[in-house]
């Protein structure tokens, strides 16, 4: 028997199965079950350098985003909008057939956005360029799901359980379980947050399932079985995801309405006719993406200098953090041993400018002067000249409490 037609068979065992206290811990035993055998099935096939087919796009920009989604619901549409990269569209399913990179600048970043094939129900199985699709969901920042506001609303739960099986949870947090493998010493358990929905025996049940039997455990909060054993199988991916229901213009206003109200949704139109360009809300996506991606622009200041507002580093605190030794690391290498103090700038500063350790976490629009052991801290009072794309929020601040340094 395949490894498909098992998942099917305990899936199907665990819907017989009535759940209460009783079958609780062979429900528990059934779910490692599922999960041992869907990392199994991720496995690249043996002899295969696994991906391929023109799927492997390299990374460009400061964040990656992918288009998710079923077929014919405006993906390419939505790429050739928002980057004017041209994705051909078509109103026949599986018009695009790889991965097709454009580039979105905004804000003074540059992101990366991922149009794909569409995908449908069984895609974590291998159904359609399913595997390839969700293998490139993996590797970004962040996931748009675009939905036919017109089409059923199962849609989004059909994909989300789609992108779930493959170990993607999206907006979600890693839970708050520490786990570590032991060589010996058995199994030490230990809660620090009562536990209402798992229990000590059935965490040995798990355990036993994955055969571990030296391990440390320690619960920090009141988290399920399927979080327990996210953390056993610790290959899940953490990703954030924005809804984005696609063709408003072809529903009525309740709809709209009523999609817009969903959590972690957006409303969007973006029919491109031969003749006219009819879009609805796609500024507000951009601002809404962006947002997500948690992206932190640094402004450097040469010593006696004016910043530089062209050019800001780019940090992530999803990706390498954006503390001042993020920073650090991030211009120059030695950066971090020569620094003496860092002179910040901006909304992460208590005071313009605040002293700054390595530790200090910088914030977007914050300016920074990296002071260097060896060099003597300079005199005299500056002020920022304020550049055509400096961010105004700086400039306004400028004006409150004038820029020394
Ligand atoms: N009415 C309306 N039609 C749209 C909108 N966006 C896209 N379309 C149309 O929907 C059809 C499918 O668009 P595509 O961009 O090819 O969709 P896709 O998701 O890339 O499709 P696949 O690549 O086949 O998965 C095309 O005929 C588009 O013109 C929209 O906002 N409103
Ligand atoms: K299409
Ligand atoms: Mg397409």
């Amino acid at each position: 028997m395949g490894i498909i037609e098992r998942i099917k068979e305990i899936e199907a065992e665990m819907a017989r199965t009535q759940k209460n206290k009783a079958t609780e811990y062979h429900l528990g035993q059934l779910k490692a079950k599922i999960a041992k055998l869907r990392t199994q099935l991720l496995e690249p096939p043996k002899g295969s350098s696994g991906g391929g087919d023109g799927f492997e796009v390299t990374k460009y920009g400061h964040g990656r985003v992918a288009l998710i989604g079923f077929p014919s619901v405006g993906k390419s549409t939505l790429l050739t909008m928002l980057t004017g990269t041209h994705s051909e569209a078509a109103s026949y399913e599986f018009t695009t057939l790889t991965c097709i990179p454009g580039v979105i600048r905004y804000n003074d970043t540059k992101i990366q956005l991922l149009d794909l094939p569409g995908i449908i129900e069984g895609a974590s199985e291998g159904k359609g360029r399913g595997r390839q699709v969700i293998a490139v969901a993996k590797s970004s920042d962040l996931v748009l799901m675009v939905l036919d506001a017109s089409k059923s609303e199962g849609h989004r739960q059909i994909l989300t359980k789609e992108l779930e099986a493959v170990g993607l949870r999206l907006n979600k947090r890693p839970p708050q379980i520490y786990f570590k493998k032991k060589k010996t010493g058995g199994i030490s358990f230990n809660t620090t947050a009562p536990l209402t929905r798992i229990d000590e025996k059935l965490c040995y049940q798990i355990l036993h399932e994955y055969k571990i039997h030296n391990a440390e455990v320690l619960f920090r909060e009141d988290a399920t079985v399927d979080d327990f054993i996210d953390v056993i199988e610790g290959n899940r991916k953490y990703i954030k995801c924005v809804y984005v229901y696609n063709k408003i213009d072809v529903v009525g206003i309740d709809d709209v309405d009523r999609l817009a109200r969903q959590p972690n949704s957006i409303v969007i139109s973006c029919n491109l006719k031969a003749s006219s360009i009819i879009s609805l809300n796609l500024d507000r996506l951009l601002a809404r993406m962006w947002e997500e991606m948690g992206l932190v622009r640094v402004y450097t200041k040469p010593q006696g200098q004016q910043p530089d507002f062209d050019e800001p580093f780019v940090l992530s605190s999803d990706r390498g953090g954006c503390t001042v030794e993020d920073f650090c690391n991030h211009v120059h290498k030695t950066l971090v041993k020569d620094m003496k103090y860092a002179l910040v700038w901006g909304t992460s500063a208590r005071h313009y400018p605040q002293h700054c350790g390595l530790s200090h976490r910088l914030e977007d629009e914050d300016v920074v002067q990296i002071v260097k052991k060896k060099e003597r801290e300079e005199g005299g009072r500056g002020r920022f000249k304020t550049h055509s794309n400096a961010p105004a929020r700086i400039a306004d601040r400028e004006k409150k409490a004038p820029l020394k340094q």
